[in-house]
Order: structure tokens, then sequence, then C-alpha cells
């Protein structure tokens, strides 16, 4: 096991409620930080989280604050676990406190997958852009929330762009169920985890249609050449698209209710309500994806149909007869 750090988990809903119990069970000291002083309380004093993980028995002494300089403070590592439209909100606030209740060398792990809606920054441009000194992480990887709180086995991957730092981030943050693989490719691991949510949205989205299993594996397998087209554009390596944080979570999204982003897509694809439903990252991606794609002249009419579908442009069954129709061709894959 590596040292002991002082780890501030910002973000208490399903994911940084997970992950402020593996940083525990790595042996680090953890303070959660929730917006909510109420969730903070019933966190630290009945130990469950019935909003973001029903069911789920916390264990006992999982430290929550609402109060964001307390948790932030000495912390050797701050892990960013709100969604990814408000991670700026967040680094302004941890901006704020900067040199008082944060160390200004802590390191910084960006945990949320998305890209920003209004500038097509990824989380890791957002961060080099607002907290320029701190050396900056992303964790990502087909992980639910709901089993890795369970301790149950899981796989994911760190990446910084200095080696070293993703190296010795992935062995701080590994615990006896949770191992962390670590690369230098910071932007193949981002753009993986912001458009597996795209494309799961797809796969329950043909789910919900009723268009069969061997339609979903279509999706999956040409939205991936898709995903990986638009990583290698913006210089992510295939090799790293192969691996956890690209084809395993997106084996995972796709392929399972559990799945928010997929559900999302089932409920879009039997014509239920979308209203009040839980986080699904993908449909505040799917747009600004298609975006990116137009404007490096990129060809992903799977991601672009998304963007149809979830402005009601399209219906699933129109979209996939356009796809089916497009002139025959070689399979790139
Ligand atoms: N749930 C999961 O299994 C996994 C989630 N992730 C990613 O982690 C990120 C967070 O997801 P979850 O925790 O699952 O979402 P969630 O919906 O369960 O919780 C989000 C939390 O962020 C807080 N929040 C929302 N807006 C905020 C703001 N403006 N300022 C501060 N706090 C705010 C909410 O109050 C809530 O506590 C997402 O990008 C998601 O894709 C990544 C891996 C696994
Ligand atoms: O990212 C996740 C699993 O790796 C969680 O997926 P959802 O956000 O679709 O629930």
């Amino acid at each position: 096991m590596s040292k002991m750090r002082r780890i501030a988990v910002l973000g208490a809903g399903a994911w940084g409620t997970a992950l402020g119990l593996t940083m525990q069970r790595a042996g680090h000291a953890v303070t959660l930080w929730a917006r909510d002083p109420q969730l903070a309380h019933e966190i630290s004093t009945l130990n469950t989280n019935t909003r973001y993980l029903p069911g789920i028995e916390l264990g006992p002494g999982l430290p929550a604050t609402s109060d964001f300089a307390e948790a932030l403070d000495e912390a050797d590592c701050v892990l960013a676990v709100t969604p990814a439209q408000t991670l700026r909100e967040v680094l302004a606030a941890i901006q704020s406190v900067m040199g008082s209740a944060v160390k200004p060398d802590a390191a910084l792990v960006l945990c949320a997958k998305g890209i920003e809606r209004d500038t097509g920054r990824l989380m890791s441009e957002i961060a080099a852009e607002m907290l320029p000194k701190n050396p900056t992480a992303a964790l990502s990887g087909p992980s639910f929330a709901a089993e890795v709180a369970r301790g149950l086995p899981t796989a994911v991957t760190v990446a910084a762009k200095d080696a070293a730092l993703a190296a010795r981030l992935a062995e701080t943050l590994s615990a006896p169920h949770f191992r962390c693989y670590s690369t230098d490719d910071l932007i193949g691991v981002e753009i993986g985890g912001a458009l597996k949510n795209v494309l799961a949205i797809a796969a329950g989205a043909t789910d919900g249609a009723g268009l069969g299993a061997s339609a979903v594996a279509a999706i999956i397998t040409r939205g991936f050449v898709e995903l990986r087209r638009i990583a290698r554009s913006f210089g992510g390596r295939d090799e790293t698209l192969m691996g956890l944080s690209g084809l395993g979570d997106l084996v995972l999204t796709c392929s399972s209710a559990q799945s928010r982003n997929y559900a999302y897509g089932l409920a879009l694809g039997r014509g239920e309500s979308l209203d009040n439903r839980p986080l699904a990252e993908g449909a505040l991606t799917a747009n600004i994806a298609a975006r990116i794609v137009a404007d490096r002249g990129l060809y992903a009419p799977i991601i672009r149909s998304v963007t149809d579908l979830l402005e009601g442009r399209l219906t699933v069954e129109a979209a996939m007869r356009t796809l089916l129709s497009r002139p025959l061709k070689h399979e790139e894959t």
C-alpha cells in the first residue's frame, strides 16, 4: 500500500461517495465534500447516502462536510467528482481557497466524464486554464459506483501527461478491490470516457426501440470506430482506446441498464418521458461532440444521430434507416 495521504473528494453523488469509500479502503484520510449540508450530515452520521447510493451501507466513519475549505484543508490530493458541466465552477471555488485551505501543489484528479458544452474543452483543458500549477490527472474506466462502493473488483486507468505522476497516483488511488493502471495518454482517456456516454445513449435507444441485439452490437462496434477516429484527431492513441477507459467502459455502459446513459437511451427509444431522470452525461456531451466532429471535418454519423434524436429531429427508426441506407463501403476499423 502507498503512503497515507489526505484526500479531498469533491462531490458526494454516487461516484464521489464510492471513491471516498475506496480511498478509505486504500488507507487514506478522506474528507468528502457535499454541496448539500443535509447530505453531508446523513453520510457522516447515518453512514448512508440514500439519494445517490440507496441500499448501500457506507460503513462507519466516512467524514463528510458541506464546508468547502474544511474538505480541502491540508489535502495532498483532490478528486473532482461533480458532473462535467460543473467542473469550471468547482475549480473556481478551489482557486479562491488556494494557498490557504488547499496546498498549492496538491494533485488534482478529474473524475467526470464529459466535454464542456459551451467551449468544447476537455476536463484537463479546463484544469490547465484554471489551476495551471497543480499536477493534473484523470481517472476513468468501467466502474459502476454502486459496485465500487460494495467493494466489488474494478479496474480503471489513471492518466496524466507526466507518466511518472500517473504511475504515482495509480499507486496512491489503488485499493485491494480497485486496481488502477496508468498511462500518459491523458487525451485518449478523457475522450474515451466522454464519448462512450453518447454511444451508450445510442445503444439504449436502439434496444428501447426494439431493433434487436444485432443492431445494438452494430451500433457499439461502428460507434467505437467513430470514437477512435475522434480521439485520434485530438492526438489520443489507439492502444488507449482499446483499453479500460475506451473499449472497457464502452462495453460496460452499452450493455447494462445500470448505466444511466444506457437507461436514458432506453427511455428515449421507448418513447418514455425523459424528465426527472438521473444524470446522463452523454445527453449533455452529444451536441458539443457533434460540433467538434463537424469543425474537424470528421465522419461520425452515429454520434450525429444521437444529437438529432435528443433534439427531436429524428426517431430511432428513422436514424437507423438513414444509417443503413448509406453507400456500402470497406469496413474500416
Ligand atoms: N456513477 C458512476 O458509476 C460513475 C460516474 N462517473 C462520472 O462522475 C461524475 C459524477 O457522477 P455521479 O457522482 O455519478 O453523479 P450524481 O448525479 O450521482 O452526483 C453528482 C453530485 O454532484 C453534485 N453537484 C451537482 N452540481 C454541482 C455543482 N454545481 N457544484 C457542486 N456540486 C454539484 C450533486 O449535488 C451530487 O452530489 C460524472 O461525470 C460521471 O460521468 C464516472 C464513473 C462512474
Ligand atoms: O461511467 C460509468 C461507468 O464506468 C457510469 O455510467 P453511467 O454514467 O452511464 O451510469
